[in-house]
């Protein structure tokens, strides 16, 4: 994300608003000069219509000019917002999974909602701010020289001392801020640690420790925070005395020199109504100055993020299928999550034809699901080739790829929303029929039929309101709904109960008959069934065959077999 090209895109209404706010900003700076012309008007007794109702056009007109600013940055910020936001969730959704997993989720969070906010106020609002409070500082100077220079060196002198102290006050208070915001963020890491494992915190009876944590946590953003409110407690009445004494000066030294008639009380009552109008700008030149520096290091964070590497979604050449191939084919096929680390899958070849059910075994860190993360090009290999179809998987559009391939992962997971939205998420114009059809095959019609709601009936976060093998088997009929060439199902290792199981196993069946049903299996009864099964230790291929023939002939099938398949303490 090129943050000069949002401003950019956004120019009009920015530099719209900015104009207008330097009009306004004019308009209040010609006020001061026609109410010194009033009082000169009263003074010599001259006709005074004229004089207020420009004043009072000019009031009217600063009124307006300063809401029509007000609203034009505040809309420009929230577009900016907007289209940054956008751009990031692109980004993110499209990332590499390598990349992605990486990322603190929590952290993902504060740059995408929090600092997207900071930086917001920092493109417009504080650069408008800088703009014209520079503005009226300078003319508020330039005119107060041309009333009385003498009188603005001492004004200069006094304000000059508190502006100084300011400064280093508004220094602090964006330090303590930046500290503030990683406080918070370090808040918010742990609660979201915290709630994505609540069960697990509840198991483990440690809600006392994480709450001491997270109350330690809560209690660091207090201090920063209350250290920010200390330091900027102190830059309005530092100001203020700076403004104060200046003022003190100002009128004593005034009022002698008006005595002696050296200067017009007109020209003096001008001078201290500048006087008033330029603290405020000045304050408020400094606050945005540090606004603008918060702004800058949560932009950096913003563009940090928006900089994960992408997938590439691949061009056309490798669309189509090859009438006859396999269903999935690897050819020596070798993968390593880093460049460090044993390969995962180490020189893996085997060819599955369109239908029937092929189970995969092996013990627990073997390699298999990281087969199916290939097939997926969640991760690509650094040897070898896969088809789908007879096309090289590296060479097809990723969209029509992931098309051909449904995918069933272990914990199944389901989203919030009713059992109707979870069946057609990967395929919103599903047809009744489609999804009764869908339905059926994954053996599901009679649990759907018993739910309060049917199809209507809402899920909790993750799925809840559904057994863990009923969840499983939805999650099957949403990837069936797509029609897919291959189905990568990772079996639950969690105890079904023997109708469940049945179930399960029923529907492997009904949908290898249409298509490459691709499974880990971690029951007997999965295997047994299988057509085949591809036995997988230290990332290679050890073995393959039927039931029979591999109790026959692999020691480590027949150990896994022996011990019912399910790696012991699997927690994939
Ligand atoms: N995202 C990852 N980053 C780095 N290493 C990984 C990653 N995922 C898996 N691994 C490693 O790759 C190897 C194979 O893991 P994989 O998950 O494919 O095994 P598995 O056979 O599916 O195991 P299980 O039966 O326990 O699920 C293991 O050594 C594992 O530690």
């Amino acid at each position: 994300m090129n943050i000069s090209v949002i401003i950019r895109r956004h120019r009009l209404l920015l530099g719209a608003g900015t104009l207008l706010g330097l009009a306004g900003t004019a308009a209040t700076l010609v006020q001061p000069l026609l109410i010194g012309g009033l009082i000169e008007a009263v003074a010599t007794d001259r006709p005074v219509l004229w004089p207020i109702v420009s004043i009072a056009a000019l009031f009217a007109a600063d009124a307006l000019l300063a809401a029509t600013h007000f609203y034009l940055i505040g809309r420009a910020g929230e577009n900016i917002v907007l289209d940054m936001r956008t751009t990031l969730t692109g980004r993110l959704l499209h990332s590499q999974i390598r990349a992605f997993n990486k990322l603190e989720h929590g952290d993902v969070f504060t740059r995408t909602v929090a600092d997207t906010s900071l930086a917001r106020i920092a493109l417009s609002s504080s650069v408008a701010q800088i703009i014209t409070s520079g503005f009226t500082t300078i003319g508020c100077i330039a005119v107060m020289a041309w009333i009385d220079w003498q009188m603005l060196l001492v004004t200069a002198g006094c304000l000059g001392a508190a502006s100084t102290i300011a400064l280093g006050l508004a220094r602090a208070v964006r330090k303590a801020a930046v500290a503030n915001r990683e406080d918070t963020s370090a808040y918010g890491s742990g609660l979201l640690r915290v709630l994505g494992a609540l069960t697990t915190v509840k198991a483990s009876r440690a809600e006392q420790r994480e709450e001491e944590r997270l109350h330690t946590l809560a209690d660091a953003a207090r201090g920063s925070g209350i250290r920010v409110t200390r330091l900027s407690a102190m830059l309005m009445p530092a100001m203020n005395v700076g403004t104060q004494v200046s003022l003190a000066v100002v009128i004593a030294w005034g009022m002698a020199r008006t005595a002696t008639g050296a200067l017009p009380v007109a020209d003096l009552t001008a001078f201290i109504m500048y006087l008033f109008y330029l603290v405020s700008p000045l304050v408020m030149l400094f606050m945005s100055l540090g606004e603008f520096q918060q702004g800058r290091a949560a932009i950096d964070r913003v563009q940090d993020l928006a900089a994960i590497d992408q997938e590439e979604t691949g061009d056309a050449t490798g669309s189509g299928t090859v009438a006859g191939a396999p269903a999935v084919e690897f050819e020596t096929v070798t993968f390593s999550y880093s460049d460090t680390a044993a390969p995962a899958v180490n020189d893996v070849s085997f060819s599955l034809p369109a239908t029937g059910v092929t189970a995969i075994v092996g013990p627990s860190g073997a390699g298999k699901t990281t087969l199916f993360q290939l097939v997926e090009r969640f991760f690509t290999p650094d040897r070898g080739t896969i088809r789908l179809a007879g096309t090289d998987t590296a060479s097809m559009p990723l969209g029509e790829l992931r098309a051909r391939i449904g995918l069933v992962e272990q914990d199944s997971p389901l989203m919030r929303g009713t059992v109707r939205e979870n069946l057609t998420y990967a395929r919103p114009d599903a047809t009744l029929e489609d999804i009764a059809e869908a339905v059926e095959a994954a053996h599901l019609t009679e649990v759907v039929d018993a739910l309060p709601d049917g199809l209507d009936t809402e899920l909790g976060e993750g799925g809840t309101g559904l057994s863990g093998g009923q969840r499983q088997r939805l999650a099957i009929a949403r990837a069936l709904l797509t029609r897919p060439d291959v189905l990568l199902l990772d079996e639950a290792t969690s105890n079904l109960d023997s109708d469940s199981e049945t179930a399960l196993r029923d529907a492997i069946t009904t949908i290898g008959a249409r298509c490459q049903v691709l499974t880990i299996a971690h029951r007997l009864s999965t295997t047994i069934g299988a057509d085949r099964i591809l036995v997988i230790e230290d990332g290679r291929l050890r073995a393959s065959g039927t039931h029979a023939e591999l109790m026959d002939g692999d020691t480590t099938y027949r150990r896994l077999a022996g011990r019912q398949l399910a790696p012991a303490g699997a927690a994939s």
